[in-house]
């Protein structure tokens, strides 16, 4: 129960601080609209009684009242409704916010690969918006419910003190509907892993980039089928829940029907008996009536905020998981020039969920203003390295520095904005074509002169000049006037974007040119190290590429071969040329190929 209230507590402050306004008129126009129920079953008792004692005018002012009640009672229900409803779709935008900000506003990236937040933020997604229309109107129905409790409990005691049971009766109901909810939300959690299962399927059957596979290999009816497997598994499991919930409210419901019964009988023995009116039976059958509405009310109301206690839950939980918000680490600035570089010390990499190292006791200086090459086989923990390198992950074991200082204890936000990254799997940002480019330094989203800079270093100018509206160009497919690019093109727009920073003190190119054929990625490379060198000579910036392709990582100053899970070897091209080992036979086969 505690959890219950702690989640209406949290859903009336989060009302209050979206806007207090709405928030005081819509519970006005509640008021009344609670009010007139049981005010109308009073009137009503005395209406009765005017009819059989035949006093026409009573009657008439009666019948009015009641209209004027009845249509209060509508309207201002009506009314409220819509402010709840806005009111509603504010604060729960606020939520839906944070849960971006909680994605992506961390420092770090394990989260997304834990198979729990997977789970619960595939479940708070889709409850938070479902329950920002329900929830609002739950909160509100609940305070009318509390009203109409007061009011028919009163009316009842004055008829009959031995009333009083009645609104006790719909404890029962109340609290089995509590346990059905219960098994409910419990089954919702256990098959979060088959709807997930589900939505991956839609969304290949969906998304462009599978198209092509899906009809050439035919997977078709078996992608059908294993999601109707998975649907199976959910309906089977969500069946038995409701199953077993129905159960419960029904025996509740029994239960107050029992209590129903036995409070008519006893007004109408009264009645009998002449120590009670007609006009009290009247009363007591339409109060009897609405006690057992406000019961069924109070169940469904009950369910509502107990989903939203499991929502709010899960928020907190993922609160807790994703951490501190980065800005609060660590006040220590990131350098704006290098004069020594990186040093990893005995680092060492495991990611979560496995005791397999990744990275083993590495140990390597990125010296400043050095063009640094990566190879090694597939697997050997490349772009891991890149991913340590950016704050993404924390070693488990050993420390990276820069310029001596560990980059954990620099300000996350100031390293994120210090570097500038061309990752493997880089995004395809639907905007403008400018704005794709752009935002590699937000403050010069819209600067045309900067981007058509960073265009020219990746050699990507004319693409821009092929497109309709040159920079203005929406691209992507996901509108009706965007522009699709190939994937190369997509991959040299990611490139131009990691040319936006005018002063990183790290550059780091993840194989960010798989798309491009040897001497376009070579030659894109070489302008690329000419910027780098420029921007070395300024900021004693390191430069890393990441690259399968010799004849391009020869250019380096500084090569490191990983293989094993640890620096089989590092040295300029020659030496490890000379040194006839790892780097020496992977050249020669490559260059081989060329031959
Ligand atoms: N998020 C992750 N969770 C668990 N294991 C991972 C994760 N990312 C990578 N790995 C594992 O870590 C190892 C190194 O992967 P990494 O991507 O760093 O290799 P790489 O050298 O960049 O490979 P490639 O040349 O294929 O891009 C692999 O065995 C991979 O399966």
């Amino acid at each position: 129960m505690r959890d219950t209230l702690q989640a209406i507590r949290e859903l009336a402050r989060l009302c209050w601080t979206t806007d207090r306004r709405k928030l005081v008129v819509a519970l006005l126009l509640m008021l009344a609209e609670a009010a007139a129920a049981p005010v109308t079953a009073l009137v009503l008792g005395s209406l009765t009684e005017a009819v059989s004692e035949a006093h026409a005018s009573e009657v008439l002012q009666l019948g009015l009242l009641v209209s004027l009640l009845v249509i209060v009672g509508l309207t201002g229900n009506h009314f409220a409704h819509v402010l709840y409803f806005e009111l509603g779709a504010q604060a729960f935008l606020s939520l839906d916010r944070e849960l971006i900000d909680l994605s992506n506003g961390s420092a770090g990236i394990a989260h997304h690969e834990n198979a729990e937040y997977s789970d619960r933020i595939t479940v708070l997604h889709q409850e938070l918006n479902r329950i920002s229309s329900n929830s609002m109107v739950a909160l509100w129905h609940s305070i009318s419910l509390a009203i109409g409790v007061v009011c028919t409990t009163a009316l009842l005691v004055d008829t009959n003190p031995w009333l009083l049971f009645l609104p006790f009766a719909v404890f029962p109901p109340v609290l089995l509907g509590r346990q059905a909810e219960r098994i409910i939300s419990s089954c919702r959690h256990r098959m979060a892993h088959h709807t997930r299962a589900a939505q991956h399927i839609i969304d290949l059957a969906r998304g462009v980039s599978s198209a092509k596979e899906l009809r050439v290999l035919g997977l078709r009816s078996m992608l059908q089928s294993r999601h109707a497997e998975s649907w199976r598994e959910i309906t089977r499991g969500l069946w038995l829940a409701e199953l077993r919930a129905t159960v419960l409210r029904v025996a509740g419901q029994l239960i107050f029907a029992v209590a129903y019964i036995a409070g008519t009988l006893l007004v109408v023995r009264a009645a009998v008996q002449d120590e009670a009116s007609v006009g009290d039976v009247v009363l007591v059958i339409v109060l009897a009536a609405q006690v057992n509405q406000q019961a069924t009310t109070g169940v469904t109301l009950l369910r509502e905020f107990q989903r939203l206690a499991e929502t709010l839950a899960d928020l907190r939980w993922i609160r807790a998981l994703v951490g501190q918000r980065p800005s609060s680490c660590s006040t220590i600035e990131a350098p704006s020039r290098l004069i020594d570089g990186f040093r990893l010390r005995d680092v060492s990499f495991h990611y979560e969920g496995s005791d397999v190292p990744v990275l083993r006791d590495v140990n390597l200086h990125l010296p400043a203003g050095a063009m640094v090459g990566i190879v090694g086989e597939n697997g050997a923990g490349k772009s891991t390295l890149v991913k340590l390198l950016c704050r993404f992950y924390a070693p488990s074991t050993g420390v990276i520095e820069v310029d001596g200082t560990d980059i954990h204890r620099l300000d996350v936000l100031e390293w994120h904005s210090a570097i500038s990254v061309g990752f493997q799997d880089f995004s395809r940002f639907e905007l403008t074509a400018g704005r794709t480019v752009g935002v590699g330094d937000l403050p010069r989203l819209d600067d045309r002169r900067a981007v058509e800079e960073a265009l020219d270093r990746t050699r990507a100018s004319d693409i821009v000049d092929q497109l309709p509206d040159g920079l203005g160009t929406r691209l992507g497919r996901s509108f009706s006037d965007g522009t699709e690019l190939s994937g190369g093109q997509w991959q040299k727009m990611a490139l131009g974007r990691t040319m936006m920073r005018r002063h990183p003190v790290l550059l780091i190119l993840d194989e960010p040119t798989s798309a491009l054929d040897a001497q376009a990625e070579y030659q894109l490379f070489r302008q690329y190290a000419e910027s780098a060198r420029t921007v070395a000579e300024r900021a004693g910036a390191v430069t890393v590429l990441v690259s399968h392709r010799f004849s391009t990582v020869r250019m380096a100053d500084l090569i490191i071969v990983l293989s094993g899970n640890t620096v089989a070897e590092s040295g300029t091209h020659a030496a490890l040329i000379a040194a006839d080992g790892v780097y020496a036979s992977l050249y020669r086969l490559q260059a081989d190929q060329y031959d």
